[in-house]
């Protein structure tokens, strides 16, 4: 609803949605709220003039095209670029209603002067019954749309003009006469307008206002009356039943007119650049650098995290009345010549005057009138001011710095008090999360003794606690050879990996952190990965032995893996190592790595989000088992995927979780986008991000090839197609769902784990589905901390779980996979997989997610892994 702007919202049974043009001069969209179709509709990559909203549905000016540009979801107007388009149209502004979109276009250029056609304007709708152009015989601007009606103000005369469907609104035959408007704002059934002259008064009309009997004469209950402020405004927007305004002096918000019971007030006590109204609910940019979006009313977004453009970029001088939002290191407006004009502000708040007028650069400044002081912030204001200069000020300081001394004091004593009630608090609650009887040892039990003065670490103790060692840095610099170059394995971008061979003859792998600018970045991951890893076992995750912190100089100690890397295999320069790689190795490493991921997300508490899963993280050990490593940026997540963190966004870009990276949502299904890219990477031996490929980006790629049914297109051609290409398809499959835009549509962890581990089952000639998981050890072979009593068809006992090593204070409790099958099969999940296994093909074919990962051309994968 109202008119075009810097900031829109879109409202209805879809969700609500706030949408803003990014506060960095970028000109591109951003949106937050609970509409799905508008959010991953949003289109990114587009540059607009400016934005407007209805219901279901948001549309842009498009910067380059001067043509309207929707998204959402709308059963009147078509989304994209309305259609019917006049061919070369350029449009002024745009302006939505519920169901419809109108823009104004640009004046044509070249027509005979004094002809009538000069100062007619004309008008192109599009949607409920406006599908049609207007021309009216009068020069318009501020197009403002109503729920299905439109105004516009007269440029001639500054009076109101509108049309549309007068029953259900009203507004036409209401407009008032005679009166002159700055501004105006449409609303459901009604029009504002702040009238012009110094006064700014609004007035408002329309059908809107009939509802004052009903509700005065009703339920106040239900509905809350507010009549219209007598105060000056600067802006005024409309929503469905009210209205709300900005005010002159103090830009704060002001709402009147009709509100449900349950709408939260605007906020007082700050000031507005901007608002922007939907049905229920208005959302404002705060005025100050921070540019942060904040609403009110009922139903809108949670929480918008992004600073946004606080007014339209013009690249006109600024009108008389109005000052460029100035000293703003980052201008929302980049292209040369273009700013945001805002309107002065005409008079100064009671008790104050006016020191400064109102320039082309900066608004007007009120002070406050000291020599007669009425109000509490005049006293307190005048009072500071007073006592900050001269004399007074040294005796306000004698007078005052105790007492401030005091309670800074206080304070610092309140928040120690509270920091450590909340640390023990939390250890407490996270003892409360051990399940494992094994992790209640005391703390006497130290895992390191005392020898000639210095800190030893008593192996034995260590290896049953599986804590970190702690190594001085000139053992480490020792086992690396000195950190040559010639022991480099591997390089990261916060580290370097030194093969190393400890005195007792143990090789390792030194991860050296590299001293960066951001050492506070350095040290938390540092220190994230040092606390995760020393509390992880199990064994698909890498084991951290120990660590050193001297110097600054931080450095992990993790086993080797002889083998390197999974990137280093499917993309390293010896092809011979892909090769090798056969769909069977490939297959149980995926498994291997999902079996370690399941076990963050599952079995750990609280649970851990890797965020960084990737093929660089992948490593194969002597024996060609896949450990999950690089807990750097690892999170404890929320304890269900359904309450997000709002993290800002970590990782590596192709692996990056759209939902994650766009709308900062951090849960464990952002682990299982990343391992759906990893899978794809997997069967496809192409890059996450690879620039040789018209689609870059590796979910653009092979999604509509799976959708298109064209398995062999996407399946690596190093690697001859498996007797079994049914195993290969419900991997297929599983890498397609893993990778679904929303995360509630991905499946969990564990579900993938089982699909891939009855793929392995089938690949390896088991046709049955029944048959029990094959454990990694049979398919390869391998020694390390697993039971080898398994054989294929014997039946598994649940006491057998021997793939989670020693407890610690995050829970692993003792589930053996078997149950876990029990468990998932509770859900549904055995029926749900072999029933899959029947219809993969159908499946393949079917698969209606919506996949839009961000397009490889965006500034965002140009990371330093590709
Ligand atoms: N324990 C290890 N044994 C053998 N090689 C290792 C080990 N750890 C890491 N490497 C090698 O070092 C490389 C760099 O590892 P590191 O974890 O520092 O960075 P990364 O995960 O590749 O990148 P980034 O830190 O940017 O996410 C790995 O890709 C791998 O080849």
């Amino acid at each position: 609803l109202g008119s075009m702007s810097s900031i829109a919202i879109s409202y209805g049974e879809g969700g609500s949605v706030f949408c803003g043009l990014k506060s960095d001069g970028s000109h591109l969209v951003v949106c937050y709220g609970s509409n799905s179709a508008i959010l991953y509709g949003t289109p990114g990559h587009l540059q607009f003039i400016g934005l407007t909203g209805g219901d279901g549905f948001m549309c842009g000016l498009l910067m380059l095209s001067h043509q309207p540009y929707c998204w959402g979801n709308s059963a009147f107007i078509q989304m994209g670029v309305p259609q019917p388009m006049t061919k070369g149209a350029e449009y002024l502004e745009v302006s939505a209603g519920d169901y419809h979109l109108c823009g104004l276009r640009k004046p044509i250029v070249g027509r005979r002067k004094n002809s009538n056609i000069i100062s007619s304007s004309l008008v192109d709708c599009w949607g409920y019954n406006m599908t049609r152009n207007f021309v009216f015989d009068k020069q318009l601007h501020s197009l403002s749309a109503g729920s299905e009606f439109n105004c516009a103000l007269s440029s001639k005369d500054k009076s109101v003009f509108c049309w549309g469907d007068e029953n259900s609104s009203q507004v036409i035959s209401l407009i008032p006469k005679e009166k002159k408007f700055q501004k105006i704002a449409a609303g459901g059934y009604h029009v504002c307008g702040i009238l012009d002259g110094l006064e700014s008064r609004v007035l408002c009309w329309g059908k809107s206002l009939e509802f004052e009997e009903e509700v005065t004469g009703t339920s106040t209950e239900e509905k809350i009356l507010d009549l219209p402020p007598k105060e000056p405004l600067l802006a005024v927007v409309g929503g469905k039943f009210y209205a709300c305004g900005i005010k002159r002096y103090d830009h704060s918000a002001v709402c009147w007119g009709f509100f449900v019971n349950r709408s939260t007030p605007a906020p007082t006590g700050i000031g507005f650049y901007d608002l922007a109204a939907g049905n229920y609910f208005t959302c404002g940019v705060l005025t100050g650098t921070s540019m942060s979006p904040v609403c009110w009313g009922l139903g809108f977004p949670a929480s918008i995290p992004l600073a946004v453009s606080p007014g339209l970029c013009i690249d006109t001088p600024c009108p008389p009345g109005t000052h460029e939002l100035s000293n703003q290191e980052n201008s929302p407006c980049k292209f040369t010549g273009s700013h945001i004009c805002l309107p002065c502000s005409t008079s100064c708040p009671p008790g104050m005057y006016q020191k400064s007028v109102c320039t082309e650069r900066s608004d007007q400044v009120c002070v406050y009138n000291c020599s007669s002081c009425s109000s509490h912030d005049c006293s307190s204001n005048c009072s500071s001011s007073a006592t900050s200069g001269g004399k007074e000020k040294g005796k306000f300081w004698s007078l005052q710095l105790p007492i401030a001394t005091a309670e800074i004091g206080f304070a610092l004593f309140l928040v120690a008090v509270v920091s450590i009630t909340a640390a023990l608090y939390i250890r407490y609650r996270l003892r409360n999360c051990r399940c494992s009887e094994n992790d209640t040892r005391s703390s006497k039990d130290s895992a390191f003794t005392k020898d000639n003065g210095k800190i030893r670490p008593d192996l034995d103790e260590l290896q049953k606690r599986r804590r970190a060692r702690v190594f001085t840095y000139e053992e480490l610099e020792k086992a690396a050879d000195g950190f040559k170059e010639e022991s480099i394995v591997g390089k990261g971008s916060f580290s370097c990996v030194y093969k190393g061979v400890l005195r007792d003859g143990t090789t390792v792998a030194v991860k050296r952190a590299i001293m960066s600018s951001d050492k506070q970045k350095n040290s938390n991951e540092f220190r994230t990965e040092l606390d995760l890893l020393s509390r992880l076992n199990h064994a698909h995750l890498l084991s951290l032995l120990g660590y050193c912190e001297e110097c600054g100089e931080r450095l992990l100690v993790y086993e080797f893996m002889a083998h390197g890397s999974l990137h280093n295999h499917l993309h390293g320069k010896n092809k011979a190592l892909k090769e090798q790689l056969d769909w069977v190795k490939r297959v149980t490493i995926a498994v291997q790595a999902a079996r370690g991921i399941e076990y963050l997300h599952g079995y750990a508490c609280p649970p851990v989000i890797h965020r960084d899963i990737k093929s660089s993280n992948i490593l194969i050990d002597e024996e060609h088992n896949a450990r999950v490593a690089d807990f750097g940026l690892s999170l404890l997540g929320p304890v269900d995927s359904g309450s997000p963190l709002a993290e800002l966004p970590a990782g590596t870009l192709g692996y990056l979780d759209p939902e994650y990276y766009r709308l900062h949502y951090l849960t464990t299904k952002s682990d299982v986008y990343s391992f759906g890219v990893l899978l794809l990477e997997i069967l496809s031996g192409r890059k996450a991000i690879d620039m040789h490929y018209e689609e870059g980006n590796i979910v653009e790629w092979a999604v509509p090839l799976i959708k298109a049914g064209d398995i062999n297109a996407l399946l690596d051609p190093v690697l001859k197609h498996p007797s079994e290409i049914e195993a290969l398809k419900r991997i297929v499959s599983v890498a397609c769902k893993c990778v679904r835009m929303r995360g509630k549509d991905r499946p969990s962890m564990d579900k993938v784990t089982t699909a891939l581990e009855r793929a392995l089952a089938q690949l390896m000639g088991n046709p049955s589905s029944e048959q029990p998981i094959l454990p990694t050890e049979v398919v390869l072979g391998s020694s390390r901390m697993h039971k080898k009593s398994w054989r294929i068809g014997s039946k598994r006992s649940g006491s057998e779980n021997t793939e989670f090593r020693g407890g610690s204070w995050i829970t692993f409790p003792s589930v053996t996979s078997s149950q876990r099958r029990k468990s998932s099969a509770s859900e549904g999940d055995v029926a749900e997989e072999e029933d899959e296994g029947r219809k993969q093909q159908e499946a393949l074919r079917s698969l209606e997610e919506e996949i839009g990962p961000a397009s490889p051309g965006q500034s965002l994968f140009l990371h330093h892994n590709f």
